[in-house]
Parts: C-alpha cells; sequence; structure tokens
C-alpha cells in the first residue's frame, strides 16, 4: 500500500496536509503580519514620543547648557573683574618695592659719599623719569605732607601737599603720612582727579612705604577704571577663545548694551565695531532686541532668530543673554535648533534603519519558524493523513482481505492504539462476516450449503463444462409426504429426519458432487462433470437407494422416499435457475408417477408446473378471500326413500373463472398443503348449515364432510372436529366424516388411535372410494368406523361389467358382516339402483337423485323429495 496513493472517493483537497497547512501558514502568515505591523507602528509610536520628549529635552538642556555656559563666563567676568582690585595693589606693591630698592641702593652706595641732599636728588631723579606702562608714576613726600616728587606736577614740590592740592589731595596726602609712620607701608584708596576728565575724581589706589633714611613716604598709585579697562579687554580675548559643546560648536557672543561687538563666534572685536542694527534673516534687529532682554531681565533672558550659520545656511537659533551692568555688556551663546531637528531626523532614520534590520531579523526568524511550523504540520499531517489511509485501507479491505494494519507502520501512540483497535474489529468483523457468509451460503439446519451457493456452485460448473463434451446434471429431491410426517410427528422429529437425510445424500454421492438443501424437505444434487445423461440416472439411482432403510426418528422407524427430477446442463437449460425449475417439474411429474422414482425433465413439464405455480398464488388468495362455497349431495335411504343425509363438497367461485370443481383444484390444495386451511373451513361451513337447518326443522340426519390425507395426519384434527362443533352448536351425531380408503390404509396402525378419539366426540366415520384401497381386512375390522362408500367406478358399469357386479356384492356383504351402513355413489341410472336394492344396499347417492346443489336448491329439494317418493319407487 503507498502512502501517496490517493483516497479514491476522497477529495485532495480536503486532505489532512492541506487542511492543516493551509490554515495553520494562514494564521501564521496573518499573525506575523498583524504583529509585525502592530510592533513596528508601536516602535514609531514610540520613536515619535521619544522624539517629542527628546526634542524638549534637548531644548531645555540647550537652554541649560546655554544658560550655564553664559553664566559660567559671566562669573568668569565678575570674578576677573574682583580681581582687578587685588591685581591692581599687587602690581602697586611691587612697583614701590622697585622704588624702595633702587632708593635704598642709592642711598647705600651713596651715603657715605655724597651728602644727604646729593643723594636725596639723586634719588628722586631716578624715580622721576620711571613711568610706569599704565602711564603710573612714583610720588615722593614727607611725613609730614611736603612734596618731593610728583611727576605730574612739578610746580607742587616743595610745598605741603594742603597747600598744592585742594583739600581732598591735602587730605590723603596727610592719611599716606599717617600710613607711614604708623604701619610703614600700605594702600589707601581715594578718589582723585584725572588728566581727560574735567571735573571728575576717579577712584585710584595707592601703595606706601616709609623710607626710613630720609622719613620720606614714596608711593605710586594708579586709576582702578584704567586696570579694569585692560583685565575687561584680556579676559574679552579669553572668552573669544572659548568654545563648548561636543563638536567645539558653542561659542559666545559679547556686545555693549550699545551694540559694540567685542566677542562673536571665536572673534575679538575690542568693541570696534557696533552691529546694533544688524538684523536676523526675517529681519529682527536682534542685537537690539537681545540687549533689551539683557537689560530688562537681570536672570538673563531666551531669544530666538533665524542666524547665518558658517555654511551660508539660515537656521532658526535660541540664544541665551545674560546682561552684566557692570561693564554695560551682554553676553549670549546660542545654539541652532536644526542641530536639534537633524538629530531627531538622524534617530528617527537610525531608529527606522534599526527596526528595518529587526522586521528583517524578524522576520527571517519568523519565516525560518513558520517553515519549521509548516515542514513540522506537513510532517505531522502527513503521519497523520498515513495513519487515516491506513486505517481506512484497512477498512475497505476489511470485507475481502484478513490482513491487519501494521501497527509499525503507523505514528503516534494514539493511532496506533486505534488501530490496534482497528485490527480487533477488522477481526470482529471478519468473524461475523465469516459467520454471516456462512449463514448465508448455508442451511442452517443440515450446514449443508444452501440454494444461493447451491446455484453459484451450478454456474460454476455450468463454467467449466462450457468447451467440453461434459454435462451437468441437477437432481431435485423431494422427500415424499413430508409434510404429513411433520404434522404428525412434530418438527423436530422432521428437522431431525431433515438431518439424517442429508447425512445420508451427501454419503451416497461423489466427492465433485455437492449436495445442497433448498429448503423444507428439497435437496439438490449438483453433479461434476459426466459424460452422458445415463450417468445422472444412475446417481439417482444412488439417491433412492439411501432411502432403502428406514430412519430411526425419536426412537421411530420412520419408512421415507423421495422423487427426484433431473434437468441436464445444456440440454434442459443454460443457467442454474432455468435448470432448478425444470428439475423441480421433472420432481413433481416423479411424484404424479407414484412417488419413490426419478424423472428426467421433458420440455412439456414446464406447462404443468406453471399452471401448479400459479394455482397456489390462486388458492392462497381464494383462502383469504373466502371464496369458497358449499354444494350438497343428497344421500337417500334406499329402502325408505327418504333424503337422509348429505354430502358437503366444496366449491370455488373463482372471480374470473367462474366455478371451479374440487378435482381442478384439490390436489394442488393438498400437495402444497392449503388443503388443511380448505377443509378446516369446510367442516365449520357443514357443521353450521347442519345446525341451522335442523334449528330451523329440517329432518336430516346427517352431513357427510370429506377429510384429506393431510387433514387426518395432524393430530390437531380431532380438536379441531370438537371446536366446529362446540362453536356451531351442530350435534356430533349429525357429522359424518369421510376418510378415503387409500388415506386409511396408508398407515393403519396410527389412524386407530385417531379415530377412536374421533369417534369418541360422537361423530360417525366412513371409509370413502371405498373398493380402490385394498383395505386389510384384518385392520378393517379394528378400525371404529361406521360406513363404506362403494367408490362410483364400480357403480358405473354395474350394468355391463360382472366384476363390478362382483365387487359390490362383495362390499355390501362385508359391511353387513361388519355391522357396516354400505352407501353406493355415483348412481346415476334406475338399473343400477335396482341392483343395489337386490343386493340391499342401504343408501344411494348420485345423479339419478340429485347433482351436489347450492343451499337453496338443496333446501328446495328436501322439501319437494316426498313427492317424488313414489316416482323413485318405481326404479327399485
Ligand atoms: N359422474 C358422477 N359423479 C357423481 C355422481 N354422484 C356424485 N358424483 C360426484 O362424485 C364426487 C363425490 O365425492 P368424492 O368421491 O368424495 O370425491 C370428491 C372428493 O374426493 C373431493 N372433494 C369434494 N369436496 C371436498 C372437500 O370438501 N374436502 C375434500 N378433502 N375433498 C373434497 O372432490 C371429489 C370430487 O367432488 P365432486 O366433483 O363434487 O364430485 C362428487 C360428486 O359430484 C354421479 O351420479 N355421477
Amino acid at each position: 500500500m503507498s502512502s501517496n496513493k490517493a483516497i479514491p472517493g476522497v477529495s485532495t483537497k480536503n486532505s489532512v496536509i492541506q487542511s492543516l497547512l493551509l490554515p495553520v501558514g494562514a494564521i501564521f502568515f496573518i499573525s506575523v503580519l498583524v504583529v509585525g505591523y502592530l510592533w513596528t507602528s508601536s516602535e514609531f509610536r514610540k520613536l515619535d514620543e521619544e522624539n517629542q520628549r527628546y526634542e524638549l529635552e534637548y531644548l531645555e538642556n540647550q537652554k541649560v547648557v546655554l544658560r550655564a555656559e553664559v553664566q559660567r563666563v559671566k562669573s568668569l567676568l565678575l570674578r576677573e573683574k574682583a580681581n582687578a582690585e587685588s591685581q591692581l595693589k599687587s602690581s602697586l606693591k611691587e612697583r614701590i618695592d622697585d622704588a624702595y630698592l633702587i632708593a635704598s641702593s642709592i642711598y647705600e652706595r651713596s651715603k657715605n659719599r655724597y651728602s644727604d641732599d646729593v643723594i636725596q636728588h639723586m634719588i628722586i631723579a631716578a624715580l622721576q623719569d620711571m613711568r610706569l606702562k599704565d602711564d603710573g608714576y612714583y610720588f615722593i613726600t614727607t611725613l609730614d605732607g611736603e612734596m618731593k616728587l610728583y611727576p605730574p606736577d612739578d610746580s607742587v614740590i616743595g610745598r605741603s601737599a594742603r597747600d598744592a592740592f585742594n583739600a581732598n589731595g591735602g587730605d590723603v596726602v596727610f592719611r599716606m603720612g599717617e600710613l607711614a609712620k604708623q604701619q610703614k607701608e600700605g594702600f589707601i584708596s581715594y578718589p582723585w582727579a584725572r588728566a581727560g576728565y574735567v571735573g571728575e575724581e576717579h577712584r585710584k589706589f595707592s601703595y606706601i612705604k616709609r623710607f626710613k633714611p630720609y622719613d620720606w613716604v614714596i608711593g605710586t598709585g594708579a586709576y582702578l577704571d584704567n586696570f579694569e579697562e585692560e583685565i575687561k579687554h584680556q579676559i574679552f580675548r579669553k572668552v573669544s577663545e572659548i568654545s563648548y559643546g561636543t563638536r567645539e560648536e558653542g561659542y559666545f557672543f559679547i556686545n555693549s548694551y550699545d551694540g559694540d561687538l567685542f566677542v562673536t563666534n571665536g572673534q575679538y572685536f575690542a568693541g570696534k565695531k557696533n552691529i546694533w542694527d544688524v538684523e536676523d534673516a526675517r529681519g529682527q534687529k536682534v542685537v537690539q532686541a537681545n540687549a533689551a532682554l539683557a537689560k530688562e531681565n537681570p536672570e538673563g533672558g531666551f531669544s530666538t532668530y533665524f542666524w547665518k550659520k558658517n555654511t551660508d545656511e539660515v537656521a532658526e537659533k535660541i540664544s541665551y543673554v545674560l546682561g552684566m551692568d557692570e561693564w554695560g555688556i551682554f553676553i549670549g551663546s546660542g545654539a541652532y535648533l536644526d542641530t536639534v531637528r537633524n538629530e531627531l531626523k538622524r534617530r528617527e532614520s537610525l531608529l527606522a534603519e534599526q527596526v528595518k534590520v529587526r522586521i528583517y531579523s524578524a522576520a527571517s526568524v519568523l519565516g525560518i519558524a513558520l517553515l519549521v511550523v509548516l515542514a513540522a504540520m506537513w510532517l505531522i499531517g502527513h503521519r497523520l493523513a498515513r495513519n487515516i489511509r491506513l486505517i481506512q485501507c484497512s477498512f475497505e479491505h476489511s470485507a475481502t482481505s484478513r490482513q491487519h494494519i501494521d501497527i509499525e507502520d503507523v505514528y503516534f501512540d494514539e493511532f496506533r492504539s486505534l488501530a490496534a483497535s482497528a485490527n480487533d474489529m477488522i477481526d470482529g468483523l471478519n468473524q461475523q462476516a465469516e459467520e454471516l457468509r456462512h449463514r448465508v451460503l448455508h442451511d442452517q439446519l443440515t450446514s449443508l450449503p444452501n440454494r444461493l451457493q447451491g446455484a453459484s456452485h451450478l454456474n460454476q460448473m455450468i463454467e467449466r463444462s462450457i468447451n467440453t463434451q461434459a454435462v451437468v446434471a441437477l437432481l431435485f429431491i423431494d422427500l415424499d409426504n413430508f409434510k404429513e410426517i411433520n404434522d404428525t410427528l412434530g418438527h423436530s422429529a422432521g428437522d431431525e429426519l431433515l438431518q439424517k437425510v442429508s447425512l445420508r445424500l451427501q454419503r451416497v454421492v461423489r466427492e465433485e458432487d455437492i449436495v445442497a438443501r433448498l429448503g423444507g424437505d428439497e435437496f439438490t444434487v449438483i453433479t461434476g462433470l459426466l459424460n452422458e445423461r445415463a450417468d445422472a440416472a444412475v446417481i439417482a439411482d444412488k439417491l433412492l437407494s439411501a432411502f432403502q432403510k428406514p430412519f430411526s426418528i425419536e426412537s421411530t422407524e420412520l419408512h421415507v422416499t423421495a422423487s427426484i427430477g433431473i434437468s441436464m446442463f445444456p440440454d434442459d437449460g443454460l443457467d442454474a435457475e432455468i435448470l432448478l425449475r425444470n428439475a423441480d417439474s421433472a420432481m413433481y411429474e416423479a411424484k404424479r408417477d407414484g412417488r419413490n422414482g426419478f424423472r428426467f425433465y421433458t420440455p412439456d413439464m414446464t406447462v404443468e408446473v406453471r399452471q401448479r405455480v400459479m394455482m397456489m398464488d390462486e388458492l392462497r388468495e381464494a383462502i383469504e378471500k373466502q371464496q369458497f362455497l358449499l354444494h350438497f349431495q343428497p344421500q337417500v335411504c334406499l329402502t325408505t326413500g327418504e333424503v337422509i343425509g348429505a354430502e358437503a363438497l366444496v366449491r370455488w367461485m373463482h372471480p374470473e373463472k367462474g366455478l371451479i370443481p374440487p378435482n381442478d383444484f384439490i390436489p394442488y390444495a393438498e400437495s402444497s398443503g392449503q388443503i388443511a386451511q380448505i377443509g378446516e373451513w369446510v367442516l365449520m361451513e357443514a357443521c353450521t348449515k347442519m345446525s341451522e337447518w335442523r334449528a330451523q326443522g329440517y329432518n336430516l340426519r346427517k352431513v357427510a364432510v370429506n377429510i384429506s390425507n393431510q387433514q387426518l395426519r395432524r393430530k390437531s384434527l380431532v380438536m379441531l372436529v370438537k371446536q366446529a362443533l362446540a362453536d356451531t352448536k351442530c350435534q356430533p351425531e349429525t357429522l359424518e366424516l369421510e376418510i378415503t380408503e387409500s388415506t386409511l390404509m396408508q398407515n393403519p396402525e396410527d389412524m386407530v388411535e385417531e379415530l377412536v378419539q374421533l369417534k369418541a366426540l360422537g361423530v360417525s366415520l366412513a371409509i370413502d372410494d371405498f373398493g380402490t384401497g385394498y383395505s386389510s381386512l384384518s385392520y378393517l375390522k379394528q378400525l371404529p368406523i361406521n360406513k363404506l362408500k362403494i367408490d362410483r367406478s364400480f357403480v358405473r358399469d354395474l350394468d355391463v361389467d360382472e366384476n363390478d357386479r362382483a365387487i359390490t356384492r362383495a362390499i355390501i356383504a362385508l359391511g353387513k358382516s361388519l355391522n357396516l351402513t354400505v352407501i353406493a355413489e355415483g348412481v346415476e341410472y334406475a338399473s343400477q339402483v335396482s341392483f343395489l336394492a337386490s343386493e340391499q344396499c342401504e343408501q344411494i347417492q348420485g345423479y339419478l337423485y340429485s347433482k351436489p346443489l347450492p343451499e337453496e336448491a338443496f333446501l328446495a329439494y328436501l322439501k319437494e323429495h316426498k313427492s317424488r317418493r313414489e316416482e323413485m319407487a318405481e326404479w327399485i
């Protein structure tokens, strides 16, 4: 069995594999698409949210950075500004130390060589020309405030400072003297007039030191403004060099509130360029706006504008500007927002790239997973389908083959146990099929092949004999009088007989001959190939010989005979059905021939059989529809001329054929067993009529009813008669049962008991057709009979046949000697009456008096009879 074999009648469109693969594949694929779509859209949604967050964060970060950076620079500037004073101080101290050293050195070198005046002059001269880089100078006063050196104004030399300067100036010099006296050196701060600034005093710092040898105060001073300005420029230059950010892209700009540009984009302009009116790409006065923002917001503020980048691109920019009122400037720093946008785009494309990669990877993984799943499904589906096919094939062939499913060939435990169950079931089915086959082909009672198998075997033999010279015989065997045996001894005895018959039949035929049972008491023998017709006769003889010995049934020795009909292939039919039908016809003929013999089929038998079959069908219908009626034939007392009784004779009122006489259907009814039902009806009807007539006042003594051979053999006859009498209220002594002599003499020993019982009911018994059945006189003596009825064949020829006269005479004598009433039937002529009267026959029945009459006519006859009595007396 190929695993790939398509299952007949099963569309592959519905195969397990396709059923599994397509939906699973489709579900998997759709799931992947849906999940992929959901996942991707969720990733991009996340990215979108992240970008928005990132943009905000970036902006915030940028703002924080910008603010921090600008504040850092402002702190730096403030710190530098704060440092300016101390730097100034230390610078002043350094200068004084230098001057003191010079003065001391001159003094030390000159004190022993020159006079103090000379030395003082030398010192003053040395310090007078020392102009410092910021236009600073040294000055010398005495502790009392007399001016010794004052380079800006020689006119004050030798004069007291209080005289030479204004009050503030005098006071300052005085405070210097005091400081020198007390601390020898130190700083002093004070407002001082400045060249170029008329009417303005600027804050000035001085450092003084006491020059001990002459109690001078040597000092130098400087304006803080100047120093700061210098510091400012230094620090601005530094700021211009500062950059920040990961790519060093951050720079600072410093503008005065008036638009003087100091620093921008890494360049230092020293306030020499004014950009007050500069506009951005959209015409906004950016510097003015920033200046205003810085001035108005001590904490600083953010401004946005569109600014040209180094690359000449215009981009939105955000700047933080913070004012520094101390220097009248604002410091700022900005960042281009397109950076963040670019960054977002970069991140988006990066994420898209990542998502793409992830999708590709996921798709690859899922694709592989799908392939693996599909492969697994295909494998499972393939194995499932194979399992199912295996089991199905096994079921399909279970009727013709005993082959089991090979469990090793089946995948999966569940299917293995299913296959095992299927095997058990197949075993069971096989067993049942075997039993059924046996039952279908065999007869249950005898185990012989039945009609079906017999016919099949016959057809096989026919096949074999075709194209040969051989012939085949079909012998149809029917047991004689089997129904009677069955009725008499019961069914179990009948069955036992059939079994024994079947054994005997089998024993006498050869192995190649088949004995089959058709049903009932019918058997067939289908012979092997025969050379000629005569061989069949030999076989028939052997079969009949099987019945020679009696059968022992229920401790009774039973003599059974059989009738055999033979049909031959090819002469009598070309198929089993025709051969069987023809053998049946031949068998029937054998029965008609007197039974216990065989007959070969001849074509004319067929018509007879057809008639018989038709008759049986019609009789069945007649019984059902009660198409029977009774005619009554008077029986007359010869001595008195009275009608003393009547014989009830059945007629069949056929709907199409009209009235049918009993001789035309009683034999068929007897052979088919239907006589039992007809006889029962006749008995009931006759009793009913007799009872009615008597009730109506007719003085009729007896009604005679014919009892058939089969009825008599039934053990139920006594019951039936009893029942009929009871049901119809018919007096038993008015009923006479006529039994033919041949029936009685078939088995007289068995009859005695039955007749005694019947007699005991009160009915009388007559032997019909007497003289034809070779009665044994000894039996006749034992039988409880009342009447002998001389058969009409003897009566018919009384006038011409001496033998008939002798027989009739003898029967009458016999009756008298046995004390039996004698009646002659078939009396048609007065001469016959005359003879019978002379022989003292008591009763007469015949056409001379009356034919059998329908009830009405019969009753009319009874009324009329008296008036014809004398006429009849003449015949005697
Ligand atoms: N030629 C001639 N015939 C005469 C004469 N007188 C009477 N017969 C006929 O002789 C037959 C007498 O009946 P059977 O011997 O019992 O012979 C009967 C009997 O054996 C059988 N039969 C009739 N009715 C029944 C019945 O109810 N049960 C059974 N088992 N057999 C019946 O049918 C046979 C024939 O009956 P039927 O046709 O009615 O024929 C009757 C009757 O019509 C005559 O003078 N001349």
